[in-house]
């Protein structure tokens, strides 16, 4: 009989599509030769996407491995949507019969179908076909958590979560202030509140969830949603923390000019500003940033990325015209130590590198894994989707950041004052907040690498997954 195969379901997105790919890998290596992999892509509605997706799936087949790809047939967007989470929901669930077909006519047996968390409307094809299902969290446990709580929490308090007295429960965590929740969250009227919801409500019909976390880092959240404290009344689904799933590449043979850089500064000196694939600055926040900079003394990395050009969609920042965005001077009068890179940053590479000693990030779920994987501590600085409650965690959970006033009814907007103080008490020795996250930071360093060595916490989950679907297929 044929090898029988998993079939991920990833949407586009680099940071879910590159994650799912590379969790799949290792469940195939963990399975001994005892699982294939079949990836159901879909066309990435938009030109950008569309060319960085077939990039990725490029160089995977090249590298010799046992993945199908299954390119599924283009459908046409919804055009009346009002956010990106509403888009991506109902864009996938217009897949559903195309997807359908194809696990329907694969000649292997199908193991498993994993789905990326925005393609919970597809839990109805694996019901009808009586194929196992999981739902892969790109993002942490407290995020899990938190949509599996959230229609119960939408029952619990009437009005917007903005003008509720008191703290949003989440178990597992602490305390959280209304304020940190999700963007799609704050805003009740908003189908893409709707959309969370129903997501969380649907995690419940999975075999499991597939988290890209690592239990040493959240090990109470990760216990109340396997203890079914989330969503009482409804099945606990299986949880399998199989973090950090990244993918660490060796590093180029001709070294990146920021990494040339860095290699001249001191070690731990150096702090790295980077807002991920969305986040850039206006002039007026560029500014504020500049003067923090200048004003904390320390040595900087800045990844400055400028508004969407006229007719790029919205997630789509632009190279930065640094003419434009800084303050008269600044590069010269900064020219001894800092270097401002206009375009993408080789993220990685940088957190990597021994001069880097803390990270200003829109804490992004991938930048944070990479940043603790290098034992780099943070200054979370949330922009969009799910960062607010990463930033919360991150300062109040795991202990691994140092907190910055973030203005959110601002659009997100930092005072340099702000961050001056921030950058100053994540850096600086003698201060007590920094040497706390800087200990906490090398200590989940230690834990991650742990977590996927043999005999590891994630090495044992991926384990118990393969035995599961293993087992899920010869029935
Ligand atoms: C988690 O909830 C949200 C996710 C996204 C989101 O959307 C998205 C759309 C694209 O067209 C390209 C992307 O690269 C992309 C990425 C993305 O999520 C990112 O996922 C990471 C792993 O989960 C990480 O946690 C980041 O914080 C996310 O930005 C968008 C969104 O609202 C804007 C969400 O609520
Ligand atoms: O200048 C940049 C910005 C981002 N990234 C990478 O893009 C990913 C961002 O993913 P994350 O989940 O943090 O945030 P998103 O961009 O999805 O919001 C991470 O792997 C980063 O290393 C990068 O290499 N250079």
């Amino acid at each position: 009989m044929t090898t029988p195969t998993v079939v991920l379901l990833p949407v586009w997105a680099a940071g879910h599509l590159m994650s799912m790919l590379d969790a799949g890998k290792r469940l195939l290596a963990r399975s001994g030769g005892a699982l294939s992999l079949t990836v159901l892509v879909m066309p990435a509605p938009g030109e950008n996407h569309r060319c960085e997706v077939a990039a990725h799936i490029q160089r995977e087949e090249a590298s010799g491995l046992d993945i199908r790809f299954h390119h599924l047939p283009a459908v046409e967007p919804p055009t009346d949507c009002l956010g990106i989470e509403e888009f991506v929901s109902r864009f996938v669930q217009l897949h559903a019969a195309h997807v359908k077909a194809a696990v329907s006519g694969l000649a292997c047996p199908v193991a498993a179908l994993v789905l990326d968390f925005f393609c919970t409307t597809m839990l109805d094809v694996s019901r009808e076909l009586a194929v196992p299902a999981y739902v892969y969290i790109t993002a942490d446990a407290a995020f899990c958590a938190l949509l599996l709580r959230l229609p119960a929490l939408h029952e619990e308090v009437a009005v917007e979560f903005e003008e509720m007295e008191g703290m949003v429960g989440v178990p597992g965590l602490p305390p959280v202030p209304p304020s940190s929740l999700p963007v799609p969250v704050m805003d009740k009227k908003n189908p893409n509140y709707t959309w969370f919801m129903y997501h969380g409500r649907r995690f419940t019909e999975a075999k499991g969830v597939i988290i890209n976390t690592v239990t040493e880092l959240e090990q109470s959240v990760l216990a109340a949603i396997g203890d079914g404290w989330c969503a009482p009344g409804f099945p606990a689904p299986a949880v399998y923390p199989v973090g950090p799933v990244l993918s660490v590449t060796p590093p180029a043979e001709q070294p990146h000019e920021c990494v040339r850089w860095l290699d001249a500064q001191p070690p731990a000196s150096v702090v790295l500003l980077c807002f991920g694939s969305m986040g850039f600055s206006t002039a007026a926040q560029a500014h504020e940033i500049a003067h923090g900079l200048e004003r904390s003394g320390h040595r900087f990395l800045w990844a400055l990325r400028g508004p969407p050009a006229a007719g790029a969609g919205p997630g789509q920042p632009s190279d930065a015209d640094l003419g434009e965005l800084l303050p008269e001077g600044f590069l010269e009068r900064t020219k001894e130590k800092g270097l401002v890179w206009p375009t993408k940053a080789p993220q990685k590479e940088i957190l990597a590198h021994a001069a880097v000693g803390g990270f200003v990030t829109h804490g992004g779920w991938n930048s944070t894994l990479e940043s603790l994987w290098f034992g780099v501590p943070m200054v979370p600085w949330p922009l969009y989707a799910e960062q607010h409650l990463n930033a919360f965690t991150l300062v109040a959970y795991m202990g691994v950041a140092v907190a910055m006033e973030v203005d959110r009814k601002r659009n997100n907007f930092v005072a340099a004052s702000e961050l001056e103080r921030a950058v100053k008490a994540l850096m600086e020795r003698d201060s007590e907040e920094g040497k706390r996250a800087r200990e906490k930071a090398a200590e989940m360093k230690a834990a991650c690498r742990k977590a996927v060595e043999e005999g590891g916490s994630s090495y044992s989950a991926l384990g118990r997954l393969s035995e599961a679907i293993i087992k899920g297929a010869s029935k």
